[in-house]
């Protein structure tokens, strides 16, 4: 392996995979693809086309900080800092998660009633609760032209880049944020809820991935002794801020679909949808009030 990186496109990316490869990184051609375009602004194209393209020693400097970041562990997201979430480009910062494919389930089970009600009243009143980077917000107002969305946290740091990203995307004028422990400033009425809440059982993070555990912030992981406790919260609490006609969408751990569905049931909900993941794992349930 060199300690000094090529300085044309095609050597460098060999080199890169080379190390990633060397280091038991999972996906090691793909990351190196992702850091090399990102940090010399070239494209996969441009690699292929021109192998021999010369690149900028800035450049070179920044990748190989770059892949010794990954070298060393950290997600190459992180590394990165954004992360791509239904085609949009979401920023990262430390206190949010890293949005997950599996969470696109969520987006794509509420999308048909937040599209109908939008059509039948003219507007669709979105809460977001755990909004991290507006992953889950900001996904369905591209999708709902005539949506509005709330993104409530309990991160503040959080809820500063999910705004930055709602101003990227040019959402800013239908997003808005709330500093909040669950409801407890929210006001208003919404016809859908949407949360990907924190699932993990308490004992269980120190088992996780060693990226997950080491780079995701825990507040966005960690659900309580049983890893419920969210949808308990959630299950008690929303009633008072739904509309008659409504949704609640929430994101389970593969393993949790019973627990979460008795949860809602005996709050006064009724199963409207369950959906699995890519991975065919039970991934997100939709309820609607059972007497509105
Ligand atoms: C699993 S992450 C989901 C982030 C984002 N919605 C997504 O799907 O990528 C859970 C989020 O809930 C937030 N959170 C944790 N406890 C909270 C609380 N008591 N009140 C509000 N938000 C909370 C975390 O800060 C985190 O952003």
């Amino acid at each position: 392996m060199a300690d000094i990186l090529p300085g044309t496109l095609g050597p460098l990316l060999r080199e890169a995979r080379h190390r990633l490869a060397a280091a038991g990184v999972a996906d090691p051609a793909l990351d190196a693809w992702l850091l090399v375009e990102h940090f010399s602004g070239t494209t996969r194209t441009q690699a292929i086309a021109e192998p021999s393209q010369t690149v900028r020693e800035d450049a070179i400097a920044a990748i190989d900080v770059a892949l010794r970041r990954r070298v060393a562990g950290e997600p190459v997201h992180r590394i990165l800092g954004f992360r791509e979430f239904y085609g949009l480009r979401l920023g990262l910062s430390p206190e949010t998660l890293e949005p997950r494919p599996d969470t696109e389930t969520l987006v794509e089970a509420i999308l048909p009633f937040a599209r109908a009600t939008a059509e039948r009243l003219g507007e669709c009143r979105i809460l977001d609760l755990g909004t991290g980077t507006g992953a889950i917000a900001l996904a369905l107002l591209i999708a709902v032209p005539g949506a509005v969305a709330t993104g409530v946290d309990i991160a503040a740091g959080a809820l500063a880049t999910a705004m930055r990203n709602a101003c990227e995307l040019g959402l800013a004028d239908r997003f808005e944020t709330l500093e909040s422990d669950w409801f407890a400033k929210v006001s208003g009425r919404y016809h859908v809820i949407a949360a990907n809440p924190p699932y993990i059982p308490s004992r269980d993070i120190g088992n996780l991935q060693d990226e997950v555990r080491d780079f995701d912030p825990h507040l966005a992981l960690d659900g309580g002794a049983d890893g419920l406790g969210p949808y308990r919260i959630i299950a008690a609490e929303a009633t008072r801020f739904l509309e008659a006609e409504c949704r609640v969408a929430v994101e389970i751990g593969h393993t949790q679909r019973n627990e979460v569905t008795d949860i809602f049931l005996a709050a006064g909900y009724r199963l409207s949808g369950m959906f699995c993941d890519l991975g065919g794992n039970d991934r997100v349930l939709v309820f609607e009030r059972a007497n509105p």
